[in-house]
C-alpha cells in the first residue's frame, strides 16, 4: 500500500484564512488508499476546513489539494460518484421518512449497498418510517453516514461521525467504519475525542491552529518518549534488589505501599516476562498487575499545552 500507489489524498501547503484567522496554516497531508486517517484536534483547530477543501465546498488560498488525482473543485463532478461525505450535523430533508431519504440517495448510484442493510448494521430498523425531523441527533448522524456510504464510494470524509451519539450507536458507527478499512475503502475523518482515533485511526495528525503538530500511528504516538509504569499487588516486603538485578539496566522497582510493587521505564515485553518470571521464581503470584501507558490525551497536552475537549 505505501507502494507506488499514489495517495488518496494530497495536501500540499494548504493555506485558508476567514478574514484575520487562517484556519489552516501551511498543511501537508498524504493519505494512502485503503487506511483511515483522523484528523485530530480541538474546536476550532481546521479540521472541518481542511474536510471542506478535499470535499470542494471551500477553495484553498494557496497550496494544493488533490482527492483521488483529481481537482476537488474543477473536477467535482468526476469526484461525486466516487467520494461519500458526511457533513457535521447531518442535513437530511426535514420531512421525508429515513428509509426513502436512503433509498432515494441509492437509486442515483450505479452499484449501490443495499439500504435495508446499511439501516440493519447502523440501527436504524425500527425508524425507517420516521420522518428526519423526528429522529434524535444520533440517529440523525447514523442515517447521514448511511448515505455517505450508500453508493459504496472508495474515499469517505466523516466530519465528527459519532458527535452526539450514545455508547451503543458509537460502537456500531466503529464497527462499520472498520469493515470499510476490510472493503479497502480509504475514510478521512475530523475527531476530538481521543478514543475514537485510538480505535479507528491507521495514522493519526493531530493539528491546532491550522497546522499539523504530531503525526503517526496511534501506537507511535504513545510510545515515542513515552514513561510507562507497571504495578502489581503482591506480599509485602519482597527484596527488590534481586528483581532489579534481573529487569534491564535504569530499572529501579519500588514498593510504594506495603505489598504494592511500583517499576517506572518503558515498559516492553521483556521487562513485563522478568517481572512475571522473577516471581514465579520466588513462589510470589502477582496479582492486579497492570501497565498504564502515556494516553493521546497526554500526547496532546505535552504538543500544545492544551487539553482537548471530547
Ligand atoms: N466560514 C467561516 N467564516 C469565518 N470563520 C470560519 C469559517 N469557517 C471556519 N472558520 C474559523 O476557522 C477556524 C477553524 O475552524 P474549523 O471549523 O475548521 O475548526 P474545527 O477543527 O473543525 O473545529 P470544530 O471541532 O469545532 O468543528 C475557527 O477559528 C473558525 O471560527
Amino acid at each position: 500500500m505505501t507502494g507506488l500507489a499514489p495517495p488518496a489524498v494530497q495536501l500540499d501547503v494548504v493555506v485558508k484564512s476567514f478574514g484575520p484567522v487562517t484556519a489552516v496554516d501551511g498543511l501537508e497531508l498524504s493519505v494512502p488508499t485503503g487506511r483511515i486517517l483522523a484528523l485530530l484536534g480541538p474546536n476550532g483547530a481546521g479540521k472541518t476546513t481542511t474536510v471542506e477543501m478535499c470535499e470542494g465546498f471551500t477553495r484553498p488560498d494557496s497550496g494544493t489539494v488533490r482527492v483521488l488525482g483529481l481537482d476537488p473543485v474543477t473536477d467535482a463532478a468526476t469526484l461525486r460518484p466516487r467520494i461519500g461525505v458526511m457533513l457535521q450535523g447531518g442535513g437530511g430533508y426535514p420531512g421525508a421518512r429515513a428509509g426513502e431519504t436512503l433509498q432515494l440517495i441509492a437509486a442515483y448510484a450505479r452499484n449501490p449497498l443495499d439500504p435495508e442493510w446499511l439501516l440493519h448494521t447502523l440501527g436504524l430498523d425500527e425508524v425507517r418510517n420516521t420522518a428526519y425531523r423526528r429522529l434524535s441527533g444520533g440517529q440523525q448522524q447514523r442515517l447521514a453516514l448511511a448515505c455517505a456510504l450508500v453508493g459504496r464510494p472508495e474515499l469517505v470524509f466523516l466530519d465528527e461521525p459519532t458527535a452526539g451519539m450514545d455508547a451503543q450507536a458509537r460502537h456500531l458507527v466503529w464497527d462499520l467504519i472498520d469493515s470499510l478499512r476490510r472493503d479497502g475503502v480509504t475514510v478521512v475523518l475530523t475527531t476530538h475525542t481521543m478514543e475514537e482515533a485510538e480505535q479507528l485511526a491507521d495514522q493519526l495528525v493531530i493539528i491546532d491552529h491550522g497546522r499539523q503538530v504530531a503525526a503517526g500511528t496511534p501506537a507511535e504516538l504513545t510510545r515515542h518518549g513515552a514513561e510507562g509504569q507497571l504495578r502489581f499487588s503482591a506480599p509485602p516486603q519482597l527484596d527488590l534488589s534481586l528483581l532489579a538485578a534481573v529487569l534491564p539496566e535504569g530499572y529501579q522497582p519500588q514498593e510504594t505501599t506495603p505489598g504494592t510493587y511500583l517499576i517506572e521505564g518503558e515498559i516492553d515485553p521483556q521487562v513485563m516476562a522478568a517481572v512475571t518470571a522473577w516471581c514465579a521464581r520466588i513462589g510470589v503470584l502477582a496479582t492486579d498487575l497492570r501497565v498504564d501507558r502515556r494516553s493521546l490525551e497526554d500526547v496532546f497536552l505535552e504538543l500544545t499545552g492544551r487539553e482537548l475537549r471530547g
